[in-house]
């Protein structure tokens, strides 16, 4: 059997996936779901002219030579607080009080903050003494629509709501939205030397560490996990647990899928199995049916380079996502490796201030990792001040 690229396995990972139904959710519970429907501004925003200041709502004309020397007296008419619907008319020589916020006078054209008079705060109802002029006309006033136009797309289809995207759309107005169902995913850590953390080490056992990993890394890609197990080497064990995952939306596994005699996934599960060329992630299995099926390797290593590499864009292609792939930049090395030639390396690294270091593939350090550096298969050292590609998943 001969080797595959990482970029052909992925393509065929993508080809299979299908996005999910969309549904209305209120924005509150939004958190992590993928927009589906442009979110679009229902009215202008703001929707009237705003002041931007706490002072006194002016007629530009009234105050544009204002000067310590030369003051402006204005007889204070109204007072407006942020939330009042009044609009009162301003004669000429005439203000009205104005706190941030507040909707402006239809008669005024500029807004005098209290710094610049005579009285400030403290003597602000009767009349204001200016003393400055404002810069222009329009000085600290929010212009109706200077955010966004009505119609106007606020958060595009495609992206994930986080707190950011989710203020904006309600600082549009609008309530709901349209997202897609998160992706309902089976873990299935498989291994006959398994054993949970906190059960005493012994000769053989391996605490058992992927289905954590994996649930965790799915959480992270904002889909849902339905059920966590670990399945003995044992096909008939795995099988009633595919069959059981038979409503989930995919189906991940990791172990038993390499050379050797007992190796569960192979034996029990409908995948295709591949070898890719990269470094850690060489075995991988893929089911294109309903569920995806994944499976991955079991060193721990190699199973979070697999889910970067083929199972999270899968996940955030299925939810809509258009932007599937980890950030990746370019940085320099630090300290310097080799690296096997005719195998992708995605080694896993530190990011300091002065470039990359690398950390060894073993599950201890992977709680190090910040980020891979991604070696192309032609490259055999990595030498200090190269400058490497990194994916970044922290
Ligand atoms: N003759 C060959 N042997 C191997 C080959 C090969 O091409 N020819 N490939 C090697 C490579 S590369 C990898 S990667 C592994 C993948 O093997 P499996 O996916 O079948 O994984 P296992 O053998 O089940 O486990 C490998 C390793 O990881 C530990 N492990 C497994 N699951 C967990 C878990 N849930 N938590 C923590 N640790 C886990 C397991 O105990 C093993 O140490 O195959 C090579 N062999
Ligand atoms: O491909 Mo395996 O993941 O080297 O260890």
């Amino acid at each position: 059997m001969g080797i595959i690229g990482v970029d052909e396995h992925r393509q065929r990972i993508l080809a299979a996936v299908r996005p999910l139904p969309a549904e209305p959710l209120p924005i509150a519970a939004a958190l992590g779901r993928t927009l589906r429907v442009d979110a679009a501004a229902p009215h202008d925003i703001p929707a009237f002219a705003g002041s931007a200041m706490d002072g006194f709502a002016v007629r530009f004309d009234d105050v544009r030579d204002a000067s310590p020397s030369r003051p402006v007296r204005l007889r204070v008419v109204a007072d407006l607080p942020a939330g009042t619907a009044a609009d009162p008319a301003l004669g000429p020589g005439e203000a009205a009080r104005i706190m941030t916020g507040a909707a402006v006078p239809s008669d005024a054209d500029a807004v005098v903050p209290f710094e610049d008079t005579a009285g400030g705060l403290s003597d602000s109802l009767t009349e204001a003494v200016v003393l400055a002029a404002p810069a222009r006309r329009g000085r600290h006033i929010r212009t109706r629509a200077e955010d966004a136009a009505a119609g106007a797309v606020v958060v595009v289809a495609g992206t994930r709501l986080g707190s950011r995207q989710l203020a904006a759309i309600g600082a549009a107005g609008v309530a709901q939205v349209t997202v897609s169902r998160r992706p309902r995913v089976v873990v299935l850590s498989t291994g006959d030397e398994l054993v949970s953390p906190g059960t005493a080490a012994a000769r053989g056992r391996v605490h058992e560490s992927n289905g954590l990993l994996v649930a965790s890394l799915v959480a992270e890609a904002d889909a849902e996990v339905v059920h966590v197990a670990r399945v003995p080497d044992d096909p008939a064990a795995l099988r009633r647990e595919l069959d059981a995952a038979a409503g989930a939306d995919a189906v991940i596994t990791t172990g038993g899928i390499s050379a050797g005699a007992y190796e569960v996934v192979k034996q029990a599960a409908a995948m295709e199995f591949v070898r890719v060329g990269m470094q850690p992630g060489k075995p991988q299995g893929f089911g294109a049916g309903s569920p995806l099926l994944f499976g991955l390797p079991g060193n721990p290593g190699g199973t979070a380079v697999s889910f970067e590499v083929f199972v999270r864009p899968a996940l955030l292609a299925m939810q809509g996502r258009t932007s599937i792939d980890r950030r990746r930049t370019l940085l320099p090395v630090a300290t310097g490796w080799t690296s096997r030639v005719g195998r992708e390396e995605y080694r896993p690294v530190v990011v300091a201030d002065d470039g990359v270091h690398p950390l060894p593939g073993d599950p201890i350090a992977l709680g190090r990792a910040e980020a891979y550096a991604v070696i192309p298969a032609r490259t055999g050292v990595v030498h200090p001040g190269d400058l490497v590609s990194v994916m970044l998943v922290s």
